[in-house]
């Protein structure tokens, strides 16, 4: 028996949702919460709403009772907890149903415009996303300055005013003739007369064309004209009738006063429920709708293939994309400037700064072979063979050391201890005699003409790089003076090269994309784009493609800075060199998206590209070989982005290796799979991320 009642239900609500399809939209035990799993907080409370077609729905309520997450619900931009709802006979998102897609008409809250583009060109760029024809959206667009009053369409959408903004947003929404309109408060801020026309619009709309519009407004007896009006309460609808019957039914005069005798009713029967049953009404509809729903199987749907997900790039969207993306360009040209110039300014900037030695670095010294009566002077040029110590300062004496005499050892020291020198060095009164009697001794030489034979050095160690340079610089000249012997330079400067080229190039193009598509995040144009079925897929495709041009001239001007200008050496195929350099922008750009998609915040994005910045340069061996790392740290290095290619690109620099070598190819093989990994974690991020 109990089966059978079960088997009955299932009937029942199957074929209730048969009914629904037929229906505009149709919304059934609609629940949808915010907050997190633990604490939720409930603003959709098991409400039904029905839609017929070609009416005007006005979707009623006070601020936050959940119209606009019941719009965004219905264009499929949020998921519901829990409920069923069908838009223009299929569940929105899901394959087929043709929502989102330009089927629906989308007026968001927000303008949503791009504020740097002229009308003319806001019209062009979502007509052509629509699909329309440039000859269609100009006869449409003439309609609409004309209609919504619109002054000429050239001018900005950044220099109009306010409620200019939002007749541009309206017309915008109605641009493709959609089957479903849904405008979320469409008249706010303009005048009486024009919302009067905008209403007398949409019910023409509505009659001669059979589009269903479902509009919220906060101007309730706005809403007399329209076909059905649902008042939204506490989560829930207290009503859902045509105007005229409510009127009726509840003898009042306006509206409004249906509203405030509507909600009195529902927090009477409140007040009723709880007293009766300690319950609320809300907490046992939502038992009754879970019990319900358990039972119910529902209907197999269409699985998204693979070939779905490849199959993007729809010719007229990637147009419009990228046609935007470039104008854009163009209308902020100045930054984009600048950002072309920055690579060149850091390069000069590395290489002017980074590398070369220090100069002039003071070094006291008290040379007691020779007997000079001036008080730190210099040593003397062209001395005679003979004195050795001579000769040690000649090979000393050039732009990295300033080599300052003084009269005693005492005076050399105290010379260091003021800060005035880096060190202070020491020559016996013998030092060339006993440097001959220990060059001809050898091992047989006595202490007594070690010591004598030994220019002794004071270093002031509180600058270690300093030091350590000034110590290395002076045992070159040791090495020179003393065997003649040359030593080549290992240059800190076309060690850090590499490194620092595909960071410089990583980074730029992180911040230009998380820029750009924090910009369009943050207008509502993103939202706008993927309710009118543009695919994630498109938007960063189409961001890319923009971006590669900045991105291969940045890279240029680079190489050819380093390169042509500064003489860094590149003993190997400029051709990989410049490859491999274009790839790591590529794969900064993917890191830029899946930062841009993750963070909600322009701010939280700022901080974690910055932050992601200096452990990216101290991990990845640029300034330091990974093999001088801390072991733990080593493993850590080879688990990101730049470790690899940094490897790669100075094996390429630096020895001339081919690509057929492991270390160069595992560099391209490295950035390769970061770059895939990133964009598909963005375009996921970018299609699962609804509320
Ligand atoms: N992303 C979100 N995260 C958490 N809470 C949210 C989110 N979006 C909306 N809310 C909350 O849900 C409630 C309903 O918001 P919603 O925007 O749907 O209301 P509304 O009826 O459209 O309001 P208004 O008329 O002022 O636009 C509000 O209390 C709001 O603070």
């Amino acid at each position: 028996m109990a089966d059978e009642e079960e088997i009955k239900l299932v009937e029942t609500i199957s074929s209730g949702i048969e009914t629904c399809k037929q229906h505009a939209v149709c919304i059934r035990n609609a629940y949808k919460s915010y907050g997190t799993r633990r604490h939720p907080y409930a603003v959709i409370k098991g409400l039904n709403m029905t839609v017929p077609k070609g009416i005007i729905y006005g979707l009623l309520g006070a601020s936050g009772c959940g119209k606009t997450t019941i719009l965004s619900c219905i264009v499929g931009r949020r998921n519901l907890d829990s409920g069923d709802i069908f838009v223009l006979g299929g569940r929105p998102g899901r394959k087929g149903s043709g929502v989102p897609g330009p089927k629906v008409g989308y007026m968001p809250q927000e303008i949503a415009l791009y504020v740097d583009f002229s009308i003319k060109e806001t019209f062009y760029y979502f007509g052509w996303i629509n699909g329309m024809t440039t000859s269609a959206i100009k006869e449409k667009m003439n309609f609409f300055l004309d209609f919504l009053q619109l002054p000429g369409p050239k001018r900005i959408i950044r220099n109009l005013s306010g409620g200019q903004q939002r007749r541009i947003s309206l017309a915008i929404s109605l641009v493709q003739d959609p089957e479903l309109l849904i405008l979320d408060e469409p008249t706010v801020g303009v005048d009486p007369l024009l919302r009067e026309n905008i209403w007398t619009h949409l019910v023409k709309l509505a009659a001669t064309k059979n589009v269903t519009i479902i509009l919220t407004t906060h101007y309730i007896d706005e809403t007399k004209d329209a076909g059905i009006i649902g008042l939204m309460r506490g989560g829930k609808f207290l009503a859902e009738e045509t105007p005229e019957n409510l009127l009726k039914t509840y003898n009042v005069e306006s509206l409004e006063d249906v509203f405030l005798k509507l909600s009195e009713i529902q927090e009477q029967q409140r007040a009723e429920r709880v007293k009766e049953r300690g319950e609320t009404i809300e907490a046992r509809t939502e038992t009754q709708h879970k019990k319900r729903f358990q039972k119910y199987v529902p209907e197999k749907e269409e699985r998204w293939g693979i070939m779905d997900y490849v199959k993007f790039a729809n010719p007229h969207r990637m147009k419009a994309l990228t046609w935007k993306n470039f104008l854009w360009m163009w209308r902020n040209v100045g930054m984009f400037v600048f950002v072309i110039l920055l690579p060149i300014i850091e390069t000069i900037l590395y290489c002017l700064t980074i590398g070369p030695d220090p100069e002039y670095l003071q070094i006291s010294y008290a040379n007691y072979e020779l007997n000079f009566s001036k008080k730190c002077n210099k040593p003397p040029k062209n001395c005679s063979f003979n004195l050795l110590s001579c000769r040690f300062l000649e090979a000393l004496e050039d732009n990295s050391l300033d080599m300052v005499r003084c009269k005693t050892k005492k005076e050399a020291i105290e010379n260091v201890r003021d800060g005035k020198a880096w060190g202070a060095m020491f020559f016996a009164s013998s030092y060339s005699q006993e440097f001959q009697k220990r060059f001809e001794e050898g091992f047989e030489a006595n202490d007594e003409t070690v010591n004598l034979s030994t220019a002794i050095i004071h270093m002031d160690m509180s600058n270690q790089h300093i030091a350590y340079m000034i110590m290395r610089h002076m045992l070159w000249a040791y090495l020179e003076f003393s065997a003649n012997f040359l030593i080549l330079d290992p240059d800190f400067t076309n060690f850090a090269a590499p490194g620092l080229i595909l960071t410089m190039i990583f980074f730029l193009a992180v911040a230009l994309t998380v820029g750009a598509l924090m910009m369009e995040r943050k207008e509502g144009m993103l939202e706008r784009c993927l309710v009118l079925g543009v695919l994630p897929a498109e938007i960063l495709l189409s961001l890319t493609l923009t971006q590669c041009v900045i991105v291969c001239l940045q890279t240029a001007m680079i190489l050819i800075f380093s390169f042509v200008v500064f003489d860094i050496i590149v003993e190997g195929s400029i051709f990989w060199v410049v490859l491999l350099t274009l790839l790591n922008g590529l794969c900064g750009m993917c890191f830029g998206f899946v930062i841009a998609t993750v963070c909600e915040e322009e701010r939280t994005a700022v901080y974690l590209s910055m932050g992601s910045l200096l452990p990216i340069i101290m991990l990845c061996g640029i300034c330091w070989p990974v093999e001088g790392m801390h072991i733990i740290l080593r493993y850590w290095s080879f688990a990101l982005p730049l470790t690899f290619p940094t490897e790669s690109l100075r094996a390429l620099m630096a020895r001339g290796w081919g690509v057929q070598k492991t270390k160069v190819y595992v560099g391209f093989v490295s950035t390769i799979i970061w770059t895939a990994g990133f964009l598909i974690v963005s375009v996921l991020i970018l299609k699962y991320k609804r509320g």
